[in-house]
């Protein structure tokens, strides 16, 4: 536990960091992956699980929460991180995003958004002090600005206009924001590929002075040519002293090419949704446990995860599992791949430290391309 929301950067490889959060609910050792917990829960995984795959920090969703059970029940209850069983630190998403993906109907105005719940139908209404209210009921550790996030991709003047918004927005988030020790508030680089925007956007952010920062508006279909030549450009002008965090990425390359370029935090439904989906992620690639030829296949997803389920099940099993839909089979998948999506993060934090990260990056792909 810490009294002072920090960052520390503990060192560096060419442009890889390797770095500490310190928040009111522990620490986060960067660079980190955040399993996302959606509706207060990691799907089809217990938080103990969850924290035996060495996570050390999970993402929630203010939209979600605020539908249902609501910000205020979750409040009354002692807050997100007791209701969900989850002591160490959660950050928060603020909602403009799952407005903009999941909400019926929306208007935007100077104000904020009204939008229809994809539950029930009902009108609700965001604004950067109500988004920051609810974070603030939830008990997040890190809190993150209430943004506009337009469909990408769009004409680059749309993309001004959202940006711009945006940062009108970041300004009342942040004068919304109860400052407690421990307790951070991230804004929300936006801009889409274009470099003076993206670039305006770190500045406005800047001069209000946020604890952390992070870069939306990438991995939406633009290519990871683009994502990474978009970082190339949009790292090296944010606080090196600030926590970056790439909202929303990625596949398992996605992060070792954004951790090569200055990234320290990281989530994605991937890696929970794939245990779902019967795709297993592995230092070798991708394996479909739909897919026939594991049918008698005796050895485990990779023989060299320590996870329970490598240890313990056979690919064959799995497969079975995925046929005949066993719960079992979401668990133990969605465990493996988290306990990988760690192990990955694990791996390039040491690496930074021992000044070997470009062999890691090396060796990374070679295995991939062996298969
Ligand atoms: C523009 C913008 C923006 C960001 N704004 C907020 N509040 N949350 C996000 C969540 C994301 N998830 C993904 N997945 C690809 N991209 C995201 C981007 C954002």
């Amino acid at each position: 536990m810490t009294d002072t929301f920090k960052f520390e950067l503990l060192g560096t490889d060419g442009k890889a960091r390797r770095g500490r959060v310190h928040t009111a609910h522990g620490a986060i050792n960067t660079p980190a992956f955040m399993p996302v917990g959606t509706a207060a829960t990691v799907k089809a995984m217990m938080p103990e699980s969850v924290a035996e795959t060495g996570a050390e920090i999970l993402l929630g969703n203010t939209y979600h929460l605020m539908l249902r059970p609501g910000a205020e029940r979750i409040e009354k209850l002692g807050g997100l991180h007791k209701f969900m069983n989850w002591d160490k630190p959660i950050l928060t998403d603020s909602g403009g995003f799952q407005v903009m993906s999941l909400a019926q109907l929306r208007k935007i105005t100077e104000d904020g958004v009204r939008f229809r719940s994809h539950i029930d139908g009902a009108y609700y209404d965001l604004t950067p002090e109500s988004s920051t209210e609810i974070q603030r009921q939830l008990d997040a550790d890190i809190t993150m600005c209430f943004d506009e996030c337009p469909a990408l991709p769009a004409p680059k003047e749309r993309v001004n206009e959202a940006m711009q918004l945006s940062m009108r927005w970041a300004r009342r988030s942040r004068e919304a924001f109860t400052h407690r020790p421990g307790y951070g508030q991230f804004g929300i680089v936006q801009g889409g590929t274009e470099k003076d925007l993206r670039e305006e956007s770190v500045e406005k952010l800047t001069e209000i002075g946020f604890e952390g920062y992070a870069i939306g508006g990438l991995a939406v279909g633009e290519g990871q040519e683009l994502m990474f030549s978009t970082l190339d450009f949009t790292t090296p002008v944010m606080p090196t002293d600030k926590p970056r965090y790439l909202m929303g990425v990625g596949k398992p390359d996605d992060l070792v090419g954004a951790v090569a370029r200055g990234v320290d935090m990281f989530d994605c439904v991937l890696p929970s949704r794939s245990g779902r989906t019967a795709e297993a992620w592995t230092r070798r690639g991708s394996v479909n446990l739909r897919n026939a030829r594991h049918k008698d296949d005796p050895r485990p997803l990779d023989e060299n995860c320590t996870c329970p389920c490598c240890k313990n099940y056979s690919r064959a099993y799995l497969y079975h599992l995925t046929k005949t839909k066993e719960i079992l089979g979401l668990m133990l998948l969605t465990w493996h791949n988290l306990h990988y999506y760690q192990e990955l993060m694990a791996g390039m934090r040491t690496a930074i430290e021992e000044e070997t990260f470009d062999k890691f990056v090396v060796d990374f792909h070679a295995l991939r391309e062996q298969g």
